[in-house]
This record gives C-alpha cells, structure tokens and sequence, in this order.
C-alpha cells in the first residue's frame, strides 16, 4: 500500500505524495455515495489507464480502521476475468484519506442501457443481454464461492471494457465494499448521492438482518429484465430517514408485477420484523398475480423467462443460484454467450458506437475545481473540461458534453499486469491484524479462475 505521508494535494500541485507520482491525473469521471472516482494514467505505461476511488473522510473524521485495512487486504487476492482488479491501494496519512486503484473501464451497464433508450432507441441485441448476463454471473459465481456477497449490484457498478483485448468483457466492480462502508466508512450524505433501492431483495425489504448471496441473484434479476426492457424494472420511491426505514412503495413496485407473497410459497416470511409490524400497510397492497413476462415482453414459455422468475423468486431459499444460472437452458440456446459481448450478433448488424465517459479535467483529487484547460487525453475517455460537475452519480442521468471522442488503438490497451509490491506488505496492515477470515476461503481466494473462459458455452467459430 502507498503512503501519502507528505501531505496531500492534487497530481498537479507540487507537494503530491509520492504514490500519486506514479499517476497522470487526467479528471473525475464519477461519483458515489463514498466519494470521487477519477481517471488516471500510469507514467510508466501510458497506455494503461486506471480508476481511482478517493473514499473521503466521513465528517466525524474518523480514519480507516482495521477493519477495513483487512477487508480490502482480502480484494486485493481477488482475480477473475469477470471482477474489477484493484490494482493498488494507498492510504494518505495526511488525511487519512483512502485511494483504491483499480483497473479502467470504458462502459458500464447504466450507461449501456441509457445510450440504447434516450439516443438510438433501440434495443439491445439478444446475443449482448445473454452475454452480459452470463460473465456477470460468472463473476458472481466467483465471488459467491469465495464468500463474499456483493449487496449493492446495481447497473453503475457492472462495468463493461472498451476497445481493447478485453473488449466486451464484463467486470463487476465495488464488491466487497459494503463491508468497509458498513465499519468506517459513514455514507457522505452531504454530498447528496441517492442510495437506489431499486435493486434490493424483498426479504431485506422486509427487515431480513442477515445478507445472503440471494440478494444479489435478486438484483441480477432485475438487471436482466432492465437490459431486456431498458427500463428499471421495480422502480419505487425510497423513504428517506435513518436508520433503515421500512420501504412501502418499493415492494409495492413489486407486488404489482410479481403477486403478493404467500406464507405458503414462501414460510419464513412470517419472521421478518416488517412482515409482522407493517401488515397493514403490506396487506393494503395485495396484487394476486403475476404479468411479469408481460412487463419483460417474454413468452411465459421461453427459457428466458424461466430463468428471470428463478432470480426473482421470493423465498431467498429457493432463488436460483449463480452457479445455477449458468447452467440454465438460456445459456444453450442460440445466440450464445461470448466474450465481447459488444459486438454484433447477426449478419449485417452494425456496431453500436457506445460513448466514451465524460472526464471532468477540472476537478483535482481533493474535490475542488480549478479552471485549468483540459489536458490531452489519449484513452478513449472524452473530456468536459472547463465545465465543473459535468461529471455527476448515476442515480440521476448525466448530462454527456463529450467534446473529445478519441479511441485508443487495439494494441494500446494490452493486458498489463501491475506488481502487487506497490502495496506494503508490512505497514499497511496496522497492529498486524491477521488477514485471514478463515482458512477455506482463504485458499479459496487464493485459487485463480477455475472456471475461466472455458467456462463459456461452446463458441460459434464466427459471429458476424
Ligand atoms: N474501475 C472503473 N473504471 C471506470 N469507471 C468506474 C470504475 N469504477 C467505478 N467507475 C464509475 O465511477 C462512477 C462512480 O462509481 P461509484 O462506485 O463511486 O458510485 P456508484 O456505483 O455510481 O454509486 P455508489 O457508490 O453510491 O454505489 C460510476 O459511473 C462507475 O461506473
């Protein structure tokens, strides 16, 4: 891990710590509910472009805890073809501010969707949802078998690479994160990012304590109907108070489409706290039956279906399983999943030209804006400089002033791989907390892709 200890500052002040030297800060290009992500190059590899999460401090002002040391410790030993890699990790002393590098995506799925609704007005070939969907589930299949529950899937956070070798590949970014939230890090209320609850499970809903790697099967759910659809599929309007209030008109939303839940269908419904408080307002909102493949637009009948109400079933126990998904029929069927799932699937189909993400060249890593011109950018990132905020969260849709479309070349873009001794083996662990949670998992991260791109159903020789 790097430190930060000579103070803080942007990349292009001249008392940056020395981590940030290795970097080109190019701009922002996002912000969450934690903090800033921006674009960076690394100056020994121009070509290699990096996202760095500047998590702020909370306003009580307190640091990055053990706790989370470990937790991101454990992130680090993560590697599969369908998972953002964190590449490094620095913490400035400073400050104690955290910055987690990891590696660049052109496209994510929020964006993907967007482009396919508000600019062409068309939806997004079969061939690209099955494979979306499968190295999504690949990936979560990974994380799942290696014990660590995403819990805040949603289409920002399911990233999508640019041209390149990794073309089309899918990258779930943000996992494990909850975990270094929940311990030091407070959500950043001030900065007015809305948390989306679109994608949460029913049982958490109604009150479930505990997390299970069902949730995020629920919100792959939801993701496959929004790519399907290209719109949210339960879309409610989130209560705002602390801590967890109980969200009415989001299982309203789903309520409507799927029918209302039964102790029959699902018998530990009984015990969650919101069931048994709110039953009134819950029993107020009985729908009996469910038109969801007419809100997807699937025949009940298709494999498709089939498998989108098996991730949207309501008792967390029976919901299918990521590994189960990818054995599901949808997957065997013609088109088949493939890697780039950004390429046409039929004869004759064309490319969609998916836009490059607005950089805001103005805002320095402490958040603050200065005018200064735009520097050139060489990645296909295209840059807004000279307008502060351009770059917003993506609970809001974002205003694209994309000046600079540039699109780096194919050999530019080669897989590099960055040494993880950039990261202190030594001080970065603080009182030397063990890392380990336990020794099978541990094994179990430290196993690379089993699955791997074999794992893919068998490849037509050619697409197009
Ligand atoms: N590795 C990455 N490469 C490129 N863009 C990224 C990367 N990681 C995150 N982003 C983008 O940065 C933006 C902000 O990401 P971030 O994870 O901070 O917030 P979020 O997912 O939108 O919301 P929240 O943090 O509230 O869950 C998003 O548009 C996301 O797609």
């Amino acid at each position: 891990m790097g430190d930060g200890g000579a103070g803080t500052g942007s990349n292009r002040s001249s008392n940056k710590p020395e981590w940030l030297q290795q970097y080109d800060l190019i701009g922002k290009i996002g912000e969450g509910t934690y903090g800033l992500v921006f674009l960076a190059r690394i100056k020994s590899n121009r070509s290699k472009s990096i996202a760095i999460k500047k998590f702020k401090q909370s306003k009580d002002g307190d640091g990055v805890s053990p706790t989370a040391i470990r937790e991101i410790m454990l992130l680090r030993e993560i590697t599969h073809e369908n998972v953002v890699k964190l590449v490094n990790v620095h913490i400035n002393h400073a400050d104690m501010s955290l910055y987690l590098a990891f590696d660049y995506a052109e496209h994510d799925l929020y964006e993907i969707i967007r482009h396919h609704r508000d600019k062409v007005n068309q939806a997004i070939n079969q061939y690209t949802v099955k494979s979306l969907l499968w190295q999504l589930l690949n990936g979560l299949n990974y994380l799942h078998s290696n014990w660590i529950i995403h819990r805040d899937l949603k289409p920002s956070n399911i990233l999508v690479m640019g041209e390149g070798e990794e073309h089309g590949v899918v990258k779930i970014a943000d996992f494990g994160l909850a975990r270094i939230y929940q311990a030091p890090l407070k959500p950043l209320s001030e900065n007015g990012v809305v948390v989306t609850i679109w994608y949460r499970a029913p049982e958490l809903l109604l009150g479930a304590k505990h997390y299970t790697s069902a949730v995020d099967m629920w919100a792959v759910g939801c993701i496959f109907a929004e790519l399907l659809t290209l719109k949210p599929l339960f879309q409610g309007a989130e209560v705002k108070a602390t801590p967890n209030p109980f969200q009415l008109d989001q299982l309203d939303k789903i309520f409507k489409v799927l029918g209302h839940p039964t102790l029959e269908k699902w018998p530990s419904l009984a015990h969650l706290p919101h069931w048994q408080q709110d039953s009134q307002h819950i029993q107020g909102h009985k729908y009996d039956n469910t038109n969801l493949y007419s809100v997807v637009h699937l025949s009940p009948k298709s494999p498709a279906y089939d498998l989108l109400s098996k991730m949207l079933e309501y008792d967390p126990r029976k919901r299918i399983t990521a590994a189960q998904a990818l054995e599901h029929e949808y997957f065997k069927i013609e088109p088949q999943p493939g890697r780039n799932a950004l390429i046409p699937c039929q004869p004759g189909e064309t490319f969609v030209n998916y836009p490059t993400r607005p950089v805001d060249t103005t805002t320095d890593f402490e958040g603050t804006t200065n005018m200064q011109p735009p520097q050139p950018v060489s990645s296909g990132a295209a840059v807004s400089g000279g307008m502060p905020g351009h770059v917003s969260n993506r609970s809001v849709p974002r205003p694209m002033n994309v000046v600079n479309m540039q699109r780096i070349p194919h050999q530019a873009m080669q897989a590099y791989n960055l040494t993880s001794q950039a990261v202190m083996p030594g001080g970065m662990n603080p009182g030397g907390i063990p890392m380990q949670r336990g020794v099978p998992q541990q094994q179990q991260l430290r196993r690379k892709d089993q699955m791997g791109m074999s794992g893919y159903p068998q490849q037509k020789s050619r697409r197009i």
